[in-house]
């Protein structure tokens, strides 16, 4: 009997979830690099150059040291029996594989996990909690998991029972919480980020969307802050943090925190605060309002995206509600343990004194610079192209320009079928090999078009991205010029 599976018969749910991120730009980009294997010197470029994706150690950056020391000594246990070891790993990184496998049962990395985590490793990343917050933190609120994606997924299960139960989301948003919260059948209720204060997200525009949606039926769950903000690279003002805190308390909304940036500062007049420190900082308690923080291993500077590592700190929920997130967790029995060794270092990396303090130290404020640099370089180069306009990347992976394209572009677009920007994107990938991310992707004010480019390509291919990406849009805008 032939199979009974087709697209028609799959989930809706599935049907109508979209992920830019790796979306139609970056598909076309793979069958180009193949042609470029199986066909040398067939595209007018020589090489794919990927500016689509948070993916630092694929464009060249090294893992930090310290880091990778600690996870190949707890890989390999035997290795700390053999004396040889002094002369190849660093007594700190030694020392410190040795305290964390005596945190683990039986010092088994192979051995399924306590739900939450290992225990230890949550104590560890509880610490580095309370030394980066000023308020202490709880073990028992902390949930490890495979990259923060997961625990997103999580709370969107958790909080959405139908169509009915809405999620506050910033527009333009990183496409996991529009995907989640597609697979998980709710309503996505937007608000505007206001790109012409630097993606400011005003608080009378959120309660406006608040309310526009109650009108309508929506029961507003949970409201979702990323900060720093991806696609935009904003770092929110403390202020603004507050205001954001208060707003969730008075409307009874649950605040995810999606804080995986919290390492990517650039800029001297800004600072990451914590959602968790705020809400501590206004007095409020564990009865005052639900709260989900979100870190991974995946961004920072230390970038490890394949080693899926991160957790979330849940708090401000009660002891029935917090059994039913356990239960949810139990369901996947637990994240890697890779990842969660990961997380605990990140969390708690080496300390002046420590022997390898200098060399991490070195290489953590290096790559931060070099990322810094980069931003800078490309956000000048996209100001200085006809129609773009670009905000400055406080902080974040990424640049989104915004883009006036001329009207005959649009119409070749809609000819096309494609969304402008994704006709822009495409063109750009055809004729330079560059892959970026159309705005469309991550949502925008109806009627502006935007891409998003990360500020990842290593320092010394900057310059050829800017000339290759100079000289098509000049070549596009003349093309289209009306
Ligand atoms: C804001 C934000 N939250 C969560 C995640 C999920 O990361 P992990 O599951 O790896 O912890 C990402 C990944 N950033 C994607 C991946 O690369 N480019 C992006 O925009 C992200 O940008």
């Amino acid at each position: 009997m032939a199979a009974t599976v087709a697209v028609e018969n799959l989930n809706p749910k599935v049907l109508k979830c979209e992920y830019a991120v790796r979306g139609e730009i970056v598909i076309h980009a793979q069958r180009l690099q193949q042609q470029l294997l199986t066909q040398p010197g067939s595209l007018p470029f020589d090489e794919i150059l990927y500016c689509n994706i948070g993916n630092p150690q694929s464009l060249g950056q090294q893992p930090v040291t310290f880091f990778r020391e600690v996870l190949a000594l707890c890989d390999h246990p035997y290795l700390l029996q053999r004396e040889e070891i002094k002369s190849l790993f660093s007594a700190d990184s030694i020392s410190r594989a040795k305290q964390i496998l005596a945190l683990i049962p039986g010092k088994a990395t192979g051995a399924y996990s306590h739900s939450q985590g290992i225990k230890g490793l949550r104590d560890a990343i509880t610490a580095g909690i309370t030394s980066r917050d000023g308020f202490p933190a709880n073990a028992d609120d902390i949930f490890l998991t495979d990259g923060a994606s997961p625990g997103v997924h999580l709370m969107m299960q958790l909080l959405i029972r139908n169509e009915n139960d809405g999620i506050l989301v910033p527009i333009p948003q990183y496409p996991l919480y529009s995907a989640s919260i597609a697979l998980h059948g709710g309503a996505l209720v937007p608000y505007y980020l206001n790109e012409s204060t630097g993606w400011g997200l005003e608080i009378s525009d959120v309660k406006k969307q608040l309310e526009d949606a109650r009108s309508k039926g929506i029961d507003v769950r949970a409201l979702v802050v990323i900060n720093p903000g991806n696609p935009t690279g904003q770092v929110l003002a403390e202020e603004n943090q507050y205001d954001i805190v208060k707003f969730c308390k008075n409307e009874g909304l649950v605040l995810l925190a999606d804080e995986v940036y919290q390492e990517n500062v650039y800029v001297d007049n800004k600072k990451f605060h914590s959602f968790k420190k705020i809400v501590r900082s206004l007095g409020y308690g564990e009865e005052d309002l639900p709260l989900v923080s979100y870190q991974s291993v995946s961004k920072g500077y230390y970038g490890e995206c394949g080693k899926r590592g991160g957790y979330m700190e849940i708090t401000g929920f009660s002891a029935p509600v917090r059994e039913q997130i356990y239960k949810i967790a139990s369901v996947n029995l637990c994240s890697n343990i890779t990842g969660q060794i990961l997380a605990s270092l990140i969390m708690n990396p080496p300390k002046a004194g420590d022997e390898s303090y200098a060399s991490y130290k070195a290489e953590k404020d290096g790559i931060i610079a070099s990322l810094t640099r980069r931003a800078k370089a490309l956000e000048d180069a996209f100001n200085k192209l006809e129609g773009i306009t670009c905000n400055e990347a406080e902080g974040a992976m990424y640049l989104f320009p915004q883009i006036v394209l001329p009207q005959k572009a649009i119409e070749a677009a809609n000819a096309a079928n494609k969304a402008p920007d994704a006709f822009y994107a495409l063109r750009l990938l055809e004729s330079t090999g560059i892959v970026v991310v159309p705005g469309s992707g991550f949502g925008q004010v109806p009627g502006t078009w935007h891409f998003r480019c990360t500020i990842l390509p290593q320092e010394e291919k900057i310059p050829a991205i800017i000339s290759r990406f100079k000289v098509f849009h000049e070549a596009f805008m003349a093309e289209y010029r009306d």
